[in-house]
């Protein structure tokens, strides 16, 4: 396995893997890496040859400065953890100022997918998913992947990403895995790692409520405005502040409709010094 900092090495790797007549499956990540990332590495393997692991804090997709200094960086332990796990060929680890070698942020270009960024996370988030398309693009670029594994855990992130592969073109095909969880519930997470003790107790309130209200949908509740504000109640008793929750049309990320088949539920919360998300997908009862 190599580590691997600058784009033209990298691009020389995989050019000789492909001379080789591999096939190549990137897994993206902004490294701290749980079973979460380990099930998308294994995801990647089951499809190609030569597997590549990026680890990038990528600052243009962070609107908020204290969210990107507290967030967990822990490179080194993170390639011992790839390593020991094994079937990973490439680590790429760039930089900052080897991915934007600029002064300005705002110098870079962008790729930007209407609509599906600014609703939701996007609207919360402004500026949030130009950033995630941005790295996410130039990364396809570099490695130039036919597959690439993306975690249902954050789902508009991967309807956004689908969007722009079809809209641009790329010639990469996108796999996604169902979310990691720890035993209680919690979805595995980077910024778990920010939780108190106390606060990891808690934590796993964040997907019973969840639960409750997909239970509630099923049978029947499917007026968004009570199953809202009892979820935002719920969370409130616990200690969370709620920052997003959503009930929407699971295909189109709009609003439900008479024509709708799965909802999805996502939601997004502080706890503490972490913003935990989640999601679910609901089958609607016959109507
Ligand atoms: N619990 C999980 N199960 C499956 N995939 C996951 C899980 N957590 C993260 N991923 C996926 O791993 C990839 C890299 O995510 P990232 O490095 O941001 O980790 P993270 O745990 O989501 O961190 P954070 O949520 O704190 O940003 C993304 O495609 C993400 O959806
Ligand atoms: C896809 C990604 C690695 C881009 O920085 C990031 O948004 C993430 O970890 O989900
Ligand atoms: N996995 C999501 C990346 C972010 O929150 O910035």
């Amino acid at each position: 396995m190599k580590i691997v900092e600058l784009i033209p090495i990298a691009r020389d790797l995989i050019n000789q893997a492909k001379i080789a007549g591999k096939s190549i499956a990137l897994v993206p990540t902004m490294g701290n890496l749980h079973a979460g990332h380990l099930a998308l590495i294994t995801l990647a393997k089951q499809h190609a040859d030569f597997v590549v692991v990026s680890i990038f804090v990528n600052p243009l997709q962070f609107n908020n400065p204290d969210d990107f200094a507290n967030y967990p960086r822990t490179v080194q332990m993170d390639c011992e953890t790839i390593a020991k796990v094994g079937g990973v060929d490439l680590i790429f680890a760039p930089s900052e100022s080897h991915m934007y070698p600029y002064e300005e942020l705002e110098e870079q270009t962008f790729i930007e997918v209407p609509g599906l960024s600014d609703m939701l996370e996007g609207a919360n988030r402004p500026g949030h998913f130009r950033g995630v398309t941005t790295v996410v693009g130039k990364l396809f670029n570099i490695i130039n992947p036919d597959y690439a594994c993306f975690g249902e855990k954050d789902f508009q992130q991967l309807a956004i990403i689908k969007k722009m592969v079809r809209d641009l073109s790329f010639n990469v095909n996108i796999l996604s895995l169902p979310t990691i969880r720890a035993e209680d519930g919690l979805a595995l997470s980077s910024r778990n790692g920010l939780l108190t003790d106390l606060e990891r107790e808690t934590a796993p309130k964040l997907a019973e409520v969840m639960n409750q209200i997909s239970s509630n949908m099923k049978e029947g509740e499917l007026y968004i405005p009570t199953l809202l504000s009892t979820a935002q109640f719920a969370l409130e008793q616990h200690g969370f502040i709620p920052d997003e929750l959503f009930i929407c049309d699971a295909d189109t990320l709009g609003e439900l409709t008479i024509t709708s088949t799965h909802a999805v539920i996502l939601m997004a919360a502080t706890l503490g010094r972490a913003r935990l998300i989640d999601n679910m997908i609901v089958e609607l009862p016959v109507r």
